[in-house]
């Protein structure tokens, strides 16, 4: 059988970390990065010192700033780029992509105005390759998944065959693939963390306690659920990986770029400055906004969402806000999940 190639658009950390990933599971793999200087870096230094400095990438690892050259003739093209570049990298992908090429992605986001989900970016771009969309989402930071340490996902698709078939790609001794078939819940649940996350790193920042983390992590799911519910996701995703999973892991290490950037925010830095620090894509800052106007579309009250945005972009002081969420209306904390809705109950 022919060796099986892939393209992986994005040269930060997660997309060369899934490049490398699928070169360790020796497929034929080239990596497109924009600056021409990271992909001769990849290629000739088999590192990437920017997004992650002191590791080794697979030596049969090759790096483009050619799209062209990156996906001509692959199985497999996975796009890892931020939320807000997805439409523009997929409209650069359409006219070059192949017929039968599967299309994964892994980003974690709303497109800021038309408030879409990823993959509907993506099925309006690529119309020619609708069935053969998939998302891969689940607790994966991408500093561990290179040192192998043992690592859990989901390949979500409304066709199970190409599920599976990114599944077998993807699947190797440390980095296990599930497949799903809720898309909305995947993706739905794998941008709204990112909020919760910069919450929690805001909460630890402060001072507070494991009590008020907790209280986050799980408020912050109920909130995701109540909104996935609304969008169409089905509940039970948001027990799975794409869900509480990744809520658990983002909320809690230290790789987490949105709980970082929580932290700093903690400590009275503008939210410019925290950017500026980051360095690195901090998904959940859009997904706040995003989210905020998906909650009002929907009707769903999201009052962790409504007050981190108020901190982010409305000068509210941290304490205030959790004061105001405290202060909150007394409420039962089951009542709308237990009667199936996603009715008024906060
Ligand atoms: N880093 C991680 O551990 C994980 C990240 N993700 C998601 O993957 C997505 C990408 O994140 P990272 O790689 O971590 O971000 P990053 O900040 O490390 O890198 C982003 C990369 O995208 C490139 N890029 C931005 N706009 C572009 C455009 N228009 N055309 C071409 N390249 C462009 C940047 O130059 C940079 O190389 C995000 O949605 C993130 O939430 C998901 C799971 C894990
Ligand atoms: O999605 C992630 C882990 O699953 C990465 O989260 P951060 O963007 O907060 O680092």
């Amino acid at each position: 059988m022919a060796k099986r190639s892939a393209a992986v658009l994005g040269g930060g950390s997660w997309g060369t970390v899934l490049a490398s990933v699928l070169a360790d599971n020796g497929l034929d793999v080239t990596l497109w990065a924009r600056r021409k200087e990271l992909a001769e870096e990849i290629t000739r230094d088999h590192c990437n010192s920017r997004y992650l400095p002191d590791v080794r990438l697979p030596e049969p690892l090759r790096a483009t700033d050619s799209m062209e050259e990156a996906v001509t003739g692959k199985d497999l093209v996975l796009v890892v780029v931020p939320s807000q570049s997805m439409r523009e990298v997929a409209r650069d992908l359409a006219p070059r992509l192949g017929k039968d090429t599967l299309v994964l992605h892994a980003a974690k986001g709303f497109e800021l105005g038309s408030l879409k989900r990823m993959s509907v970016v993506l099925e309006e771009e690529l119309p020619m390759a609708a069935e053969r969309i998939a998302v891969l989402s689940g607790p994966s930071h991408a500093e561990e998944v290179i040192r192998k340490s043992p690592t859990t996902v989901v390949v979500a698709s409304n066709h199970p065959s190409v599920a599976e078939e990114a599944q077998g790609l993807l699947i190797n001794s440390y980095l296990r693939v599930y497949t799903h078939p809720d898309v909305i819940g995947a993706e739905v649940g794998g941008s709204l963390k990112n909020i919760i996350a910069l919450g929690a790193g805001l909460s630890d920042g402060l001072g507070f306690g494991d009590n008020a983390k907790a209280a986050l992590i799980t408020r912050g799911l109920a909130e995701m659920a109540r909104l996935g519910m609304a969008m169409g996701a089905k509940p039970i995703t948001f027990a799975g990986l794409s869900g509480v999973g990744d809520l658990v892991v983002t909320c809690t290490s230290r790789h987490s770029r949105n709980w970082r950037a929580g932290n700093l925010l903690s400590r009275g830095l503008g939210l410019e400055e925290v950017l500026q620090r980051m360095g690195m894509v901090v998904e959940g800052i859009k997904t706040t906004q995003a989210a905020r106007e998906l909650a009002g579309r929907y009707q769903v009250e999201m009052p962790i969402t409504q007050e981190l945005h108020a901190v982010l972009f409305e000068g509210k002081p941290p304490r205030k806000a959790v004061e105001d969420l405290m202060a909150r209306g007394k409420t039962d904390e089951m009542e709308e999940m237990l009667r199936g809705s996603s009715g008024p109950t906060a």
